[in-house]
C-alpha cells in the first residue's frame, strides 16, 4: 500500500494491519534490529543482504547479531509468521515494497575518504523497482547532503522525487541495546523532500518509536543531526584524553577530577582512554572534515590526532611501568586484553589494540592478547600469540572494555605474573584495589 497522501493516523493503522510492505537493506547490527521491530508492529517486511549466508539464517528463523539481546526471538518469531524474510534480490525487493530503508555501511579510509558504495549500489537496485508512490529512507548515518544526492540515480526510474518520496530518519543507536532505542529510548530525527513525505514517515516512526519523532526542516538537516552527535562524542573523548595527559604530569588522578566536576550538569568530561575505535565515532568527523570548503574545522580534526594518539601513550605508559619495575620493554612478555573497538561487540574498526600491539612489537616485546569475542587466529592477524592465563607475563595492556576485564581476579593474576603491571587503557580496574595487591597500576590520566 503506497502512504504518501495519508496522514499518520492511516499510515501507522496500514502498517500494523499489515499492508505496508518495507524492504531494510543491509541486514547487519543495525539492519536486522529495525527489520525485526517493524516485522513485529505488523509490517510485512523483507530483509535484504549481500551476504548469502546471512539471507539464509534469517530465512530459518536464525539471528546472526549475537551482541543484540532479545533479537533471537524478535527474528525467530517474525519469520514464523511469515511477516519477515530476506533474500539478495534487492531489485525484487523494491519492486514488492512501498518504503524501501538503507541501512548500509557508510565508511572512510584510515584518511577519512568517503567509501560509501555499498549506499550507490543499493540506490541503484531500487532505482530498478521504484513504482510511483513509493517512499525511500536513508538510516545509515551519511555525510550531509548525500541522501539528495543520490535522487540522479533514483531517477534512473523514470520517476521525479515528489512522484516518490526521499527521506532521511538517522540509525540513533548502538548495537547491544538497538532494539531498545529503535522503540523509543530517544526520539526519531526525520527530514523528507515535502510535506506528504514527512506526514508519512512520521507514521511510520511513531508505529515503533514511542518517544515520537521530531521532524527536521530538511533532509540535510537530519543528516547533520546523527554526525553532529558522534564529532561531539568524538571532541569531548579528546577532551577528556588532553585534560588526562595534564593530570598524569601533575600527579593528578583524572577520573577523581571528573567525576567531581561532572556533578556541575553543565560539565560532561568523558572518558579518557586508549583512543577511540569503530565504524561511527572515529568516521562521523570526517564527513564534517571532508565537506568543509571555505571554513576549516580545526577544532574537530585536532580532536581526531589526539584520540588517534592514545594508543601511542598506552604504549608509554607500558615502558613506564616495566621501568618502574626495573625491567625494560624489550623482551617482556605483554598481555593486550582486548582486540575489539569496546566491550561487548565483536568489531575491530580502528581497535587500539592494533597500533599498541605494532608498537610493543617494535619495541622487542613479546606480545601475546586474549578477548572473550574474539579467538587465536583475530589475535594471530593482529600479530600477536594467543594466551588465556598470566604465567610468565611482565604486563597487562587492557584496551576493551568487556565485563569479563571488570572482573579479573587480581589474586590469580598477582600469583601467576612474572612483573606486576597494569595498564589499564579503559578505566575497568579499581586503582586502590589492583595496588594492594602490589600491583604497578597505570591508566590514561594516572601514571601511578
Ligand atoms: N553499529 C552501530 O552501533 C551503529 C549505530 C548507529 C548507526 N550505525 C550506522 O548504521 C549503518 C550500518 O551499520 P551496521 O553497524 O549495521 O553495519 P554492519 O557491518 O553490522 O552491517 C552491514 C550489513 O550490510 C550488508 N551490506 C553491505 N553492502 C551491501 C549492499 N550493497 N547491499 C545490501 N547489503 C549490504 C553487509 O553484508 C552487512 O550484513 C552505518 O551507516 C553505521 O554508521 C551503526
Ligand atoms: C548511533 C550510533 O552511531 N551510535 C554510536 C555508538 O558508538 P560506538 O558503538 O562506536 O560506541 P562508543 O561508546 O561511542 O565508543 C566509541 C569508541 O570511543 C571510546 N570511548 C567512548 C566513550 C568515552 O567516553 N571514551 C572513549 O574513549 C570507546 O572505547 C570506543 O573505542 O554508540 C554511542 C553511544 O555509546 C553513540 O554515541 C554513537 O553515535
Amino acid at each position: 500500500m503506497k502512504l504518501i497522501g495519508l496522514n499518520r493516523e492511516e499510515v501507522k493503522n496500514a502498517l500494523k494491519t499489515g499492508r505496508v510492505t518495507i524492504a531494510v537493506y543491509g541486514m547487519g547490527k543495525m539492519g536486522l534490529p529495525l527489520a525485526a521491530v517493524f516485522a513485529d508492529h505488523g509490517a510485512k517486511v523483507i530483509g535484504v543482504d549481500i551476504n548469502e549466508r546471512v539471507v539464509e539464517n534469517i530465512n530459518r528463523g536464525e539471528n546472526h547479531i549475537k551482541e543484540e539481546p532479545g533479537l533471537d526471538e524478535l527474528v525467530r518469531r517474525n519469520v514464523e509468521v511469515g511477516r519477515l524474510r530476506a533474500t539478495t534480490d534487492g531489485i525484487r525487493a523494491a519492486k514488492e515494497a512501498d518504503v524501501m530503508v538503507i541501512l548500509v555501511p557508510t565508511l572512510t579510509d584510515e584518511r577519512g575518504n568517503l567509501k560509501l558504495g555499498p549506499v550507490y549500489d543499493v540506490a541503484e537496485k531500487i532505482s530498478k523497482g521504484l513504482e510511483r508512490g513509493d517512499i525511500i529512507i536513508t538510516e545509515a548515518t551519511m555525510p550531509p547532503g548525500t541522501t539528495e544526492s543520490l535522487i540522479p540515480i533514483f531517477e534512473k526510474s523514470g520517476l521525479k522525487v515528489g512522484e516518490f518520496g526521499l527521506a532521511h530518519a538517522p540509525e540513533r543507536t548502538m548495537t547491544g541495546t538497538a532494539i531498545r532505542d529503535i522503540t523509543g529510548q530517544y526520539p526519531k530525527i526525520v527530514g523528507a523532500s515535502d510535506e506528504k513525505t514527512l506526514e508519512a514517515v512520521i507514521g511510520i516512526y511513531e508505529t515503533i518509536n514511542g518517544k515520537g519523532v521530531i521532524p527536521m526542516s530538511s533532509i540535510k538537516a537530519a543528516e547533520a543531526v546523527k554526525v553532529f552527535e558522534g564529532v561531539y562524542r568524538d571532541v569531548n573523548i579528546a577532551l577528556a584524553n588532553e585534560l588526562a595527559l595534564w593530570c598524569e604530569e601533575h600527579g593528578l588522578d583524572a577520573l577523581e577530577v571528573f567525576q567531581a566536576a561532572n556533578t556541575q550538569p553543565y560539565c560532561h568530561l568523558h572518558m579518557p582512554g586508549a583512543g577511540v575505535g569503530g565504524h561511527c565515532i572515529p568516521v562521523y568527523p570526517w564527513f564534517v572534515i571532508n565537506l568543509a570548503k571555505k571554513t576549516n574545522p580545526r577544532l574537530i580534526k585536532t580532536a581526531r590526532e589526539i584520540n588517534d594518539s592514545m594508543p601511542h601513550h598506552v604504549v608509554e605508559l607500558t615502558v613506564k611501568g616495566l621501568n618502574d619495575a626495573g625491567r625494560p620493554l624489550k623482551g617482556s612478555n605483554v598481555l593486550v586484553l582486548g582486540l575489539t573497538f569496546r566491550g561487548g561487540v565483536r568489531e575491530f574498526m580502528k581497535a587500539a589494540a592494533k597500533p599498541i600491539i605494532e608498537e610493543l612489537k617494535e619495541w622487542g616485546a613479546n606480545v601475546y592478547a586474549y578477548d572473550p569475542l574474539c579467538t587465536r587466529e583475530d589475535a594471530e592477524r593482529f600479530g600477536a600469540g594467543w594466551k588465556e592465563d598470566f604465567r610468565g607475563i611482565d604486563a597487562i595492556v587492557i584496551t576493551a572494555d568487556h565485563r569479563e576485564f571488570k572482573e579479573l581476579n587480581l589474586e590469580r593474576l598477582a600469583g601467576e605474573m612474572r612483573t606486576k603491571v597494569i595498564v589499564d587503557g579503559r578505566n575497568v580496574l579499581d586503582p586502590e584495589k589492583a595496588r594492594k595487591y602490589g600491583f604497578r597500576y597505570l591508566k590514561v590520566g594516572n601514571a601511578g
